[in-house]
């Protein structure tokens, strides 16, 4: 049995080698392994390793800030067996790492092979870049790339401007955006080729030793895994079927657009970087260390235990939080449910990042985030992958809607969370089709087996009201008072907390400048000839007959001490 000392030599920097014999294969077995787990507890809650590291409030990652086309990685963890976990790596020994193979997100090789100014941007056909890292491929031949149908189309017009030198204002008339609005519009359809040429040498087996199986589904698998080089963990997704010519290849390429394009936001998965290997697309993101929504609800199950009504409004509210960021980026994730929403248990303490507006609640210990972008589409040029149809709206099957008005597709969305909500709540399995399906689509909630107050009930029922233009916004739903209640009660407390220390800090001053004046004081006594003098301060610092008067407004708070 390999020994855990084993392990951790595999997580040392060495990138790119099978060490000593220890097989990605056994290292594979042994979390199974009871010994193995007692040592190291490798479970999907309990990893020893430093999860993906959090965003700032700001959504950034630190390499992030530094660097935004870097390939996300975050700065080293990396720690000897014993050491904390989450102890950074020192400038020096970061220095001496080889940055072999060193992996490039699609956006920084997008960048990295745009045409230089002058040069002009390929016409179609040649329209895909070879990318090249590992593969030995062609990188002098004419520049190829994907255009991902999900970037707003400022971000390309700015890059039309920085690489094709036309002027903000000047009209588009140049072939390169004429060539991009074919590509657009071709959408999904002829991309096996980029994924051919970005075949790139084994990187998952190189870059990454996986831990454990955490998931599975129509897509593929999803594997817990430690980068090696900066000891990280992440989720990656392997899809199942090889992409050339399947709907996966379509579906992979979408969540990779997706993700690419929704990189920072609490609650929405993250994403650091996907490529192919043998024909097969794979997804580096964040891991949720708690698992997705459905394990929760299966969990519960199975203990007879239910989400209650404060958390579900939580999730209702970070969830919408999430969707409202999707849906302001004129994209529909189109697959909202319980198995696509993940958990993040913080491992900083609730409350050290500052938190403002609407995202106060990123404070809280537990973040839900939308993930499995698999479905995407946009708004304005829909593609319809329909997603899982137990929680498919209505209107998605009327063709009707799709040459009409798109402008209420998010609102699907909207449909779908009203379900998840349901399912969390507790309700019995949804109906995939028939007169139950049917029944809901009328704007009727399946029946739910705990008491929810009758705000929250209604505003449920207006989440799968059959008009989907009646169903509430996104944006309106992070501010319904239903769902900010609790946050309103947290921001209060958070300001008498603030006036509580505030109090606390005036008093400290107040008792170190008595202490002060007692001090002086005594050694004043032996000086007569300055008493009067310290007497009159003794008497002004202590406050003693002097009515001193502390007025502050922190919080509408303002009292006189
Ligand atoms: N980032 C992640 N962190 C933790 N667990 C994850 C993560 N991504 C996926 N999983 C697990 O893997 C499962 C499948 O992932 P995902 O939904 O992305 O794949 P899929 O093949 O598209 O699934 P489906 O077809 O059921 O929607 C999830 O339900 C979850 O249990
Ligand atoms: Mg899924």
């Amino acid at each position: 049995m390999p020994h855990p000392s084993g392990i951790a030599q595999k997580l040392d920097f060495s990138s790119g080698e099978e060490e000593d014999g220890v097989t990605d294969e056994h290292v594979r077995d042994f979390p199974c392994s009871e010994e193995a787990a007692d040592h190291l507890m490798w479970r999907t809650h309990e990893s020893p390793f430093p999860v993906t590291p959090q965003r700032d409030e700001r959504g950034l990652s630190p390499c992030q800030e530094a660097s935004p086309d870097s390939d996300c990685s975050p700065p080293a963890k990396l720690y000897a067996e014993g050491e904390c976990p989450g102890t950074p790596l020192p400038y020096s020994t970061w220095k001496k790492l080889r940055l072999r193979d060193s992996p490039y997100t699609p956006k920084s090789l997008l960048y990295r092979n745009f045409p230089s100014p002058g040069t002009r941007v390929p016409c179609r056909g040649q329209r895909l870049l070879k990318f090249a890292a590992g593969m030995g491929a062609d990188l002098e031949g004419p520049a190829l790339v994907n255009i991902n149908p999900f970037t707003p189309e400022t971000y390309q017009q700015m890059q039309l401007n920085s690489n094709g030198k036309r002027k903000a204002g000047q009209p588009s008339t140049d072939p390169p955006l004429k060539y991009k609005e074919r590509e657009i519009s071709a959408g999904f359809s002829s991309k096996r080729f980029v994924l051919h040429e970005t075949n790139m040498v084994p990187r998952y087996k190189t870059e990454f030793l996986e831990i454990e199986k955490i998931g599975a589904g129509e897509f593929g698998a999803v594997y817990k895994c430690v980068k090696r080089l900066d000891g990280c963990v992440y989720a990656i997704k392997h899809s199942k079927k090889p992409l050339a010519g399947s709907t996966d290849e379509q579906l992979a390429l979408r969540e990779v657009y997706a993700h690419a394009v929704l990189g920072l936001h609490p609650h929405v998965v993250r994403y650091y970087s996907a490529w192919t290997e043998d024909d097969h697309m794979i997804i580096q993101n964040e891991y949720c260390n708690g698992g997705s929504l459905q394990d929760l609800i299966t969990e519960n199950m199975k203990s007879g235990q239910l989400v209650v009504e404060q958390e579900l409004k939580e999730i209702l509210l970070q969830v919408s939080m999430g969707l409202k960021y999707i849906h302001s980026s004129g994209l529909v994730h189109m697959d909202i449910k319980p198995s696509n929403i993940f958990i993040c248990r913080k491992l900083t303490e609730a409350g050290q990042e500052d938190s403002d507006g609407e995202d106060e609640i990123s404070s809280a210990s537990v973040l839900y985030k939308i993930g499995d972008l698999g479905h995407v589409t946009s708004v304005t040029n829909p593609q319809v992958e329909e997603g899982d149809s137990r929680f498919l709206a209505n209107e998605i099957l009327q063709e009707a809607m799709f040459f009409q008005d798109y402008s209420q597709l998010p609102k699907a969305d909207l449909f779908a969370l009203g379900l998840t909500i349901t399912v969390a709540a507790g309700t019995s399995p949804l109906p995939c089709n028939e007169d139950n399906w049917h029944y809901i689509r009328k704007g009727n909630l399946p029946e739910i087996p705990q008491p929810l107050s009758s705000a929250f009930l209604d505003l449920l029922k207006t989440l799968i009201h059959p008009d989907p233009a009646a169903r509430p916004s996104a944006a309106a739903l992070v501010k319904n008072p239903v769902l900010r209640r609790s946050v309103g009660k947290a921001a209060q407390l958070l300001k008498q907390l603030n006036v509580e220390k505030f109090k606390i800090a005036m008093l400290e001053r107040e008792l170190k400048a008595a202490k002060e004046a007692q001090n002086s004081g005594d050694e004043c006594m032996a000086l007569p000839s300055k008493a009067d003098l310290l007497g009159k301060n003794k008497k002004k610092l202590v406050g003693g007959k002097n009515a001193r008067s502390v007025s502050f407004t922190c919080g509408g708070y303002s009292k006189m001490i």
